[in-house]
């Protein structure tokens, strides 16, 4: 065989491949932009509708964000189909802990939120416009995460306002997006701020988003997320020392659940779970 009839057979293989890589290609990014637009509209559309209910930054904005972000799951074909919220009735503060997937979960975060409660989220998102502003007036608490020792004293702050504004925090203790269909080790906030405010802990895992939604194949289709609220796990009594024991307990159940969620046989890790 020529040298063209070689060519000419790649083509025939090679430009499909490519048109079909391009064209997926676009409508991921199309997608996520669109994604993008509409959290930046939606929050543009709350933000009035906080200032005028409750003229400030407060963490009762929160009602309102949560029932204009939930209709952003039709947009996008996505369904939830939750487990457990009776273990979110509880007296009193908690700190709520969860897998960070991607940028959809915050349609998956305000899908349960539970009334009075506020995230953590990395400083940066101050700044991302409308959204920024939205979350401002909810009351989320915003951290650097390159300066440890500032974000451990806003911790040290915040586990006060729980006792005393009878707060519920949020945390994503992997500390950032991950979705790469396993968990990340955790970083231990969380596991000090409950033990400074002497509060339970509430793990909620949602399943792998890797089947509808996956950054490494440009995949972004409409899918279902399935999502559990396990029981509380008790923190009075324990101690600093019980810190890293503690986060290995909560990274060991929640990280079981996953997979159990994701229709993932379980694999033992066999590493600390966490954060060095
Ligand atoms: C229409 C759309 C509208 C949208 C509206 C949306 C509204 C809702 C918005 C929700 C936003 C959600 C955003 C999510 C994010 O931004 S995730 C990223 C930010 N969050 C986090 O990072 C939380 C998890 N991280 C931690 O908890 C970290 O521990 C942190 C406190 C940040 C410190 O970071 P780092 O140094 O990297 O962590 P380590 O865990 O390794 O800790 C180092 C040592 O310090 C000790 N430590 C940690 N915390 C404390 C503390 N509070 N007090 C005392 N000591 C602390 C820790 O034990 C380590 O020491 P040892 O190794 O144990 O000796
Ligand atoms: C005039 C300024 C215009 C700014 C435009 C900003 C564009 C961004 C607009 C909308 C983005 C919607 C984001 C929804 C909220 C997402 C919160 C989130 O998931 O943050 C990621 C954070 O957990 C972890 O960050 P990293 O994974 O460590 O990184």
């Amino acid at each position: 065989m020529d040298l063209w009839w070689l060519l000419w057979i790649s083509l025939l293989f090679l430009v499909p491949f490519i048109l079909m890589e391009i064209s997926s290609g676009f409508k991921f990014h199309f997608k996520l932009v669109y994604y993008c637009a509409m959290c930046l509209l939606l929050s543009a559309l709350a933000a009035p509708m906080c200032l005028l209910t409750n003229g400030g930054r407060t963490v009762n904005n929160m009602r309102i964000i949560s029932r204009v972000v939930r209709t952003l799951k039709y947009f996008f074909g996505v369904r939830f189909e939750v487990k457990g919220l009776e273990n979110f009735q509880i007296d009193g503060p908690c700190v709520i802990i969860s897998n960070h997937q991607s940028i959809l979960d915050m349609m998956g975060l305000m899908e349960i939120l539970p009334d009075r409660c506020v995230q953590i989220a990395k400083k940066e998102l101050m700044y991302a416009g409308s959204v920024g502003l939205i979350t401002y007036l909810g009351g989320v608490i915003y951290i650097n995460r390159k300066r440890t020792s500032d974000a451990k004293s806003i911790m040290a702050a915040v586990a006060q306002a729980m006792i005393s504004d009878n707060l519920k925090v949020w945390i994503y203790p992997e500390g950032t997006r991950n979705n790469s269909g396993d968990l990340l080790p955790f970083k231990k906030g969380a596991f000090h701020l409950a033990l400074q405010a002497q509060v339970p802990i509430i793990p909620v895992v949602y399943s792998s988003l890797t089947s509808f939604y996956n950054q490494k194949k440009n995949l972004f289709t409409g899918g279902t997320v399935k999502v559990e609220i396990l029981p509380k796990i008790d923190t009075s009594g324990l101690t600093e020392n019980d810190i890293t024991d503690l986060t290995e307990r909560c990274h060991q159940t929640m990280r079981q659940v996953f997979f159990r969620l994701s229709n993932k046989p379980y694999e033992s890790n066999g590493q600390s779970n966490c954060a060095q």
